[in-house]
């Protein structure tokens, strides 16, 4: 099972991971980018804005994600895999090219394996820009409140693109009532 929390900043994603990471504690927990140990590197690279082009962005993101693949998800396809973020993530924030485009050098990058489960938290623009008044930005979400919300529009076309398993869940419900709608997604 290879199962995806994905969402923009603030979704609620890492709040999610730790109620999962309690009841799932078989399961191999990690994230993207900084699933490995050259993912690290690049995550710290990226999130401190250190390329100037966005193509060099995105590429850095795909060898995290290509690395992650190999070394995380595919060494681990017999157990639970769950992970924060994904090439849903990497599709959506590459705004640069066409999503046909960015959908093709992702599946290169994972070798066309696909998430078996995906949740989406999903955000309306006020949460947002409530949960994103609350903290400091990183060099992506300095990009601003429209921007992460046309990468949530995305994902969700990507999620139905690729025609995944997929839950969207608004992330405006409480934390109790989000962790049992992925449970109960889980568990079908
Ligand atoms: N269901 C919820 N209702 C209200 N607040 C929430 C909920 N889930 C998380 N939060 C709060 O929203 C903020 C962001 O949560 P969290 O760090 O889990 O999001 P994230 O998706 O991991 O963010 P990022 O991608 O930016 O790291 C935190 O202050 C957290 O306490
Ligand atoms: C995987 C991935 C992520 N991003 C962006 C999304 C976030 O702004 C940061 C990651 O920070 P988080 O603490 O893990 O949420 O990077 C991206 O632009 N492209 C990607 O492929």
């Amino acid at each position: 099972m290879y199962v995806v929390i994905e969402g923009i900043d603030t979704a609620g994603k890492s709040t999610q991971l730790d109620i999962l990471a309690k009841k799932y504690s078989n399961a191999i927990f990690t994230k993207e980018p900084g699933g490995t140990q050259i993912g690290s590197k690049l995550r710290q690279m990226v999130l401190s804005a250190e390329a100037n082009s966005k193509l060099a962005e995105m590429f850095l993101f795909l060898a995290d994600r290509a690395e992650h693949m190999q070394e995380v998800v595919l060494k681990n396809k017999d157990k639970i895999v769950i992970s924060d973020r994904s090439m849903i993530s990497g599709i959506a924030y590459a705004q640069n090219l066409p999503l046909q485009t960015v959908i093709d050098l992702n599946l290169i990058a994972t070798k066309s394996v696909l998430p078996t489960h995906v949740i989406l938290l999903k955000l309306s623009k006020q949460e947002l820009e409530k949960r994103l008044s609350s903290k400091e930005h990183d060099s992506i979400e300095a990009r601003g409140v429209d921007y992460l919300m046309s990468i949530q529009n995305r994902m969700e076309e990507t999620i139905k693109k690729l025609n995944l398993n997929y839950k969207f869940i608004d992330a405006s419900l409480s934390i109790d009532e989000t962790s049992k709608d992925i449970e109960d997604f889980l568990n079908e």
